[in-house]
């Protein structure tokens, strides 16, 4: 299913079961603005290349709006970030930060670029977008195939219009004003949030057996840390392929699911064929609405990914608030204030 159309499918589910206004479901259905640019760039041969680049601002009644950047060559089409900007407005009420959601990117293959070509791309595509973005009305941060340095780069060429504020991104390198804690923080709150799922099983992460899809910012953080608690990484692919341990257990067969990858890739063709016991949504709406139907009757327990990848946005919240309040925390309390959200909002979540 298209990603819009299964984000709206689970927004009107949401909004039956809240009894919600239908006209107000409609309001929050359509996006505050939806943002087109083309970007052409001399590449390192001389000659000229366009790419598109998006930004979808879906709400921002709860403060403003917040999201990453996504470079990708097949993810950044229209009704895809659309998905993901409404999926950053649930995921920061759910966190219960002060941010509506927006989400961005540029159709790329950033492993195809130069670093000049990268940056050349990241400061034409701010240049395009520096008047609908700002500390309190549009936050960028980092998504797949961005990271610090591209969000130095939008930092050092928004400046140029609007003065030094580095409070306009989060995810920076902190010699910018990035917050310690937040490389990991996706991944770290996918830990916490893993905690809390197995605490109310009666279970805990030491001897589960762990497959991780995705190896990238979230995934490589989220093994390394379920590492250090003792859980047992059988498995771990990325674009380029898949390794499991020698002990020769099938890449399905394991107790819990961590899919910090592209959206989508848990559908009705492989629902059927997961064994483990829970899925832990590391990665932005990885499971198509027909599995999550298969995998539910099969008495597999989902957890969101609105809630399980939030511990990125609320590090960037904490970015954000040091940034306005020029004083800076060190890692410990960044890390303790991430796992007090995470499991506050564990606990919120089910309350009616
Ligand atoms: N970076 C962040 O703070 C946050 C990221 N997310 C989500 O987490 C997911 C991963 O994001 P990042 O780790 O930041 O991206 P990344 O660009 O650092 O890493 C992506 C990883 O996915 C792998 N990958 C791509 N296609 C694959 C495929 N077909 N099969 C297996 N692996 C594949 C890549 O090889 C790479 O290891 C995305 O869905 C993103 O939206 C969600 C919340 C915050
Ligand atoms: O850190 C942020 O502001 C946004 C992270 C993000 O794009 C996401 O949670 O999907």
């Amino acid at each position: 299913m298209n990603a819009l159309a299964a984000t709206n499918r689970n927004f009107r589910l949401a909004a039956r079961l809240l009894g919600l206004d239908s006209k107000l479901e409609k309001s929050l259905l359509i996006p505050f603005r939806e943002i087109k640019v083309e970007c052409t760039i001399p590449q390192d041969d001389g000659t000229l290349a366009t790419f598109v680049g998006f930004r979808v601002q879906h709400d921002n009644a709860r403060g403003p709006m917040k999201g990453g950047i996504r470079y990708h060559p097949e993810i950044v089409e229209h009704d895809e970030v659309n998905a993901l900007a409404q999926l950053m407005t649930w995921k920061t009420a759910v966190a219960n930060i002060p941010y509506g959601g927006a989400k961005g990117g540029i159709g790329c293959d950033p492993g195809e670029l130069s670093t000049s070509e990268l940056e050349r791309l990241t400061r034409v595509f701010t240049q395009k977008i520096h008047d609908l973005i700002g500390i309190h009305t549009d936050v960028p941060a980092p998504d797949m195939g961005t990271g610090p340095q591209t969000m130095a780069w939008i930092l050092d060429e928004y400046s140029k219009f609007h003065g030094y504020s580095p409070a306009v991104v989060t995810g920076k390198p902190t010699d910018l004003g990035g917050s310690l804690g937040r490389d990991a923080a996706t991944g770290r709150g996918v830990v916490f949030a893993t905690e809390a799922l197995l605490n109310d099983h009666g279970k805990a992460i030491p001897g589960q057996k762990f497959v991780i899809q995705g190896f990238g910012n979230v995934g490589s953080w989220a093994a390394r840390l379920i590492h250090e608690k003792g859980g047992k990484i059988v498995a771990v692919s990325d674009v380029t392929g898949a390794i499991k341990n020698t002990n020769g257990i099938d890449i399905p067969n394991c107790d819990i699911l961590i899919p910090a990858a592209l959206g989508g890739i848990i559908n009705r063709e492989n629902a059927n064929d997961i064994k483990a016991k829970f899925i832990i949504e590391a990665a932005n709406h990885p499971t198509d609405p027909e599995a999550d139907e298969i995998l539910s009757k099969k008495g597999v327990v989902i957890l969101p990914d609105i809630y399980a990848n939030s511990g990125g946005v609320t590090v960037s919240y904490f970015e954000w608030v040091q940034n306005i309040q020029g004083f800076l925390w060190d890692e410990k309390k960044v890390n303790n204030e991430l796992k007090t959200y995470m499991t506050k909002a564990f606990k919120d979540v089910p309350e009616p």
